[in-house]
């Protein structure tokens, strides 16, 4: 029997191909959508889209925050192209979305399966952090949150915050305080073991198969952005993610402490982790900090693989 996971996503790019695992690892019961990345309505788009793609028109997806609770965030077309599937103009699907909030979706489906549905969530945190304001017994009938989210100190988006905790630090400040049980994946543990250099690149091509195709297709200006900023190929954050969740044999170090979000000035968006326990906080959450790249890449290979 397959887990039963949400997928909450801002889909550009790398979430559509952490999609693709999912739907391969887990019975995803929902694909929830979040702003983040690119503009909504192509977020939207390129979820339904991926999910026909790949005959998984069955799998809900539901409609979610259209903003961060508090702040003004920037969308990021130069990382994943301007509508967030590379150069692709990808076709209007003729998949619709359901008719219900995704934070509503998060609670009803946490009642339909308590204690045993997980959420991964590889976007800004406000669809689970509205979920939680209005229902805060989630937290007891939600089995885990795997949150690819923050930055030890290397800010892909500032010089201290990630992408995911930049767009709605309030968001994530709720969530992981919230008495979730949590594993983060951190952007340096992504960066360090979930870049695909150019080798890797071509033998992925070489694939020639729907799914390879896709993913080349999809991550072309990710690729180029990527390296452009100083990493060796383009990195695949959200995959890696959700491959942890689903192997946990990838985790080859972790430490688990008490973690806060700072939401002020020009360190908005960073991850303060109490490393020494000065806070005397109960609550604490995993954090990743060293995975298998090689067990990685081999998921990443055979997932592209199939026909
Ligand atoms: O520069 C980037 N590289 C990779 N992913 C990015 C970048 N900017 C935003 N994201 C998005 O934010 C998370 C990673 O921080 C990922 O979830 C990805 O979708």
């Amino acid at each position: 029997m397959k887990r039963k996971v949400i997928f909450d996503t801002d889909t550009a790019s790398d979430d559509t191909i952490a999609l693709m695992m999912s739907l391969d690892f887990f019975d995803v019961i929902g694909v929830t959508i979040v702003s983040g990345n690119v503009k909504f309505e192509h977020e939207v788009k390129n979820a339904l889209f991926t999910l026909e793609y790949l005959g998984r028109e069955d799998v809900p997806v539901f409609l979610g925050a259209q903003r961060p609770i508090m702040g003004v965030w920037r969308t990021v077309e130069e990382v994943h192209g301007e509508k967030g599937m590379g150069r692709w103009d990808i076709p209007t699907p003729s998949k619709k979305p359901e008719n219900k909030f995704a934070s509503d979706a998060i609670i009803e489906l946490s009642k339909k399966y308590c204690c045993e549905l997980e959420v991964l969530a590889v976007s800004p945190l406000t669809n689970l952090a509205l979920a939680y304001l209005k229902d805060p017994s989630i937290v007891n009938r939600i089995k885990k949150v795997w949150i690819m989210g923050g930055a030890f100190t290397k800010g892909n988006t500032t010089e201290i915050a990630e992408f995911n905790f930049w767009v709605d630090p309030e968001a994530a400040k709720i969530v992981i305080n919230g008495g979730f049980n949590i594993t983060l994946v951190p952007w340096e543990v992504t960066e360090e073991s979930a870049t695909i250099t150019d080798d890797e690149w071509e033998k992925i091509s070489a694939l020639n198969t729907k799914r390879s195709n896709f993913f080349v297709k999809v991550n072309e200006i990710l690729r180029e952005y990527s390296k452009k900023v100083g990493s060796p190929g383009s990195v695949h954050p959200d995959s890696l993610t959700v491959t942890i969740a689903y192997d946990n044999t990838l985790v080859l170090g972790s430490v688990k402490k008490s973690v806060d979000v700072e939401t002020c000035g020009k360190s908005r968006g960073a991850m303060l982790i109490d490393w020494y326990n000065l806070t005397n906080s109960e609550t604490k959450v995993e954090i990743i900090t060293k995975a298998d790249s090689i067990k990685f890449k081999k998921y990443l290979i055979d997932v592209l693989s199939k026909a």
